[in-house]
């Protein structure tokens, strides 16, 4: 039984800007699953149908296999948490996690034992009594998600809730929502326009872009097996590499300057000569040839950049802008320096359409 079901949902604004287009997908109870893609890309949209906040103009959401989406917000059984937190600042921490209870009519009792529970939980215990002013950027988070909690509702929806905090408290909520969410199994969809943030949260990730599905996998399958261009380039930093080239023999590509490259094993044979294709290879996927070790392409130097962990070599292979990621820094003076890959790292995208063509 799915816990969430989108079936060909729909957003068009009154505007007529299409904003989610023919969107269908299940997750199941317990899992993490993150909307990622670019701003306007209608992620915040397909979450705030979910939440009964915006109408659908077409298809329909099922939650534990009841139609939901025609009814009021507070009838679904949802709990949002907000990137500005949206808490009450007259209201202590206790009564901003007690008010939806209240509200509901749930006795004093039971909002206290919820309440301290999910205080002790979210170490709030010793902040109960004070204002949203007297906390920290993070503090606050973790009352908006405390007050998600203390509802035991059925799904969480969390619409880029960290990105008004700086980089390391940031990557630390990261971490607690994961293990928080490992710990109470509510299913949970979380909206991101960050890719690290993605990756590293997610069961599965939906990429979307322009209001539709681009890719839905685990953040391997995706990073690894991207289905299309727009998904192997949204995801890592710095992008993928890409270069233009022709298949020229059963097992053979050539560049536009007339290098060649083997064709992965699995895909010899198989893509026909004279097909144009994309070549992919991620930054980290190459390396420099090491002690007379024979070039597979040749490679003109740029720019360097040092990043304290690895180094970044910018340059270009073939003509077209091309970037390593090294993880060791050295001097390069050279302005020509052979680089080396497994042919298993390589991606093969079509032209014309821009989909990966398979090789396993
Ligand atoms: N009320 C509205 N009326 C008309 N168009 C809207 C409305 N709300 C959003 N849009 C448009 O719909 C598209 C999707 O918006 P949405 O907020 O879902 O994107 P998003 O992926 O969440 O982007 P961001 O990361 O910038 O929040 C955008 O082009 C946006 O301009």
């Amino acid at each position: 039984m799915g816990a969430l079901k989108l079936s060909s949902i729909e957003k068009t604004y009154p505007n007529g800007h299409r904003a989610v287009r023919g969107v269908s997908l299940e997750i199941e109870p317990g899992e993490f699953l993150v909307l990622v893609g670019p701003s306007g890309c209608g992620k915040s949209t397909i979450l705030r149908t979910i939440a009964g906040l915006e109408q659908l103009t077409g298809g329909e959401i099922h939650i534990a296999e009841e139609r939901v989406d025609e009814r009021l917000p507070a009838k679904r059984d949802i709990a949002m948490v907000f990137q500005n937190y949206a808490l009450y600042p007259h209201m202590s921490v206790y009564k901003n996690m007690a008010y939806g209870l209240k509200n509901r009519g749930v006795s004093k009792e039971e909002i206290n034992s919820k309440v301290t529970e999910a205080a002790k939980m979210l170490q709030l215990t010793d902040y109960l009594e004070r204002k949203p002013s007297q906390l920290s950027g993070g503090q606050r988070q973790r009352v908006a998600m405390g007050r998600a909690m203390v509802r035991s509702p059925k799904l969480f929806l969390f619409d880029e809730p960290l990105s008004n905090l700086d980089a390391r408290l940031r990557a630390e909520m990261r971490l607690e929502i994961k293990q928080l969410q490992r710990k109470l199994k509510t299913t949970s969809v979380f909206v991101t326009h960050d890719q690290v943030e993605a990756m590293t949260l997610a069961d599965r990730l939906v990429v979307l872009n322009q209001g539709e599905i681009q890719q839905v996998g685990t953040p391997k399958e995706v990073y690894h097996q991207p289905a299309n261009i727009f998904v192997a380039t949204f995801l890592g930093a710095p992008a993928m590499n890409l270069f233009e080239a022709r298949v020229t023999s059963a097992n053979e590509m050539t560049l536009n300057d007339g290098q060649t490259i083997q064709l992965p094993a699995e895909m010899a044979n198989r893509v026909e000569p004279g097909r144009n294709v994309t070549v992919g290879i991620r930054p980290e996927h190459l390396a420099l040839t090491q002690n007379g070790q024979r070039p597979l392409l040749n490679f003109e130097t740029g720019l360097s950049e040092e990043l304290g962990t690895s180094q970044l070599l910018h340059g270009k292979i073939a003509g077209t802008d091309c970037t390593l990621n090294l993880p060791h820094f050295d001097q390069h003076s050279e302005d020509q320096l052979g680089v080396v890959f497994e042919p298993k790292h390589l991606h093969l995208f079509d032209v014309e359409t821009g989909k990966r063509i398979d090789h396993g």
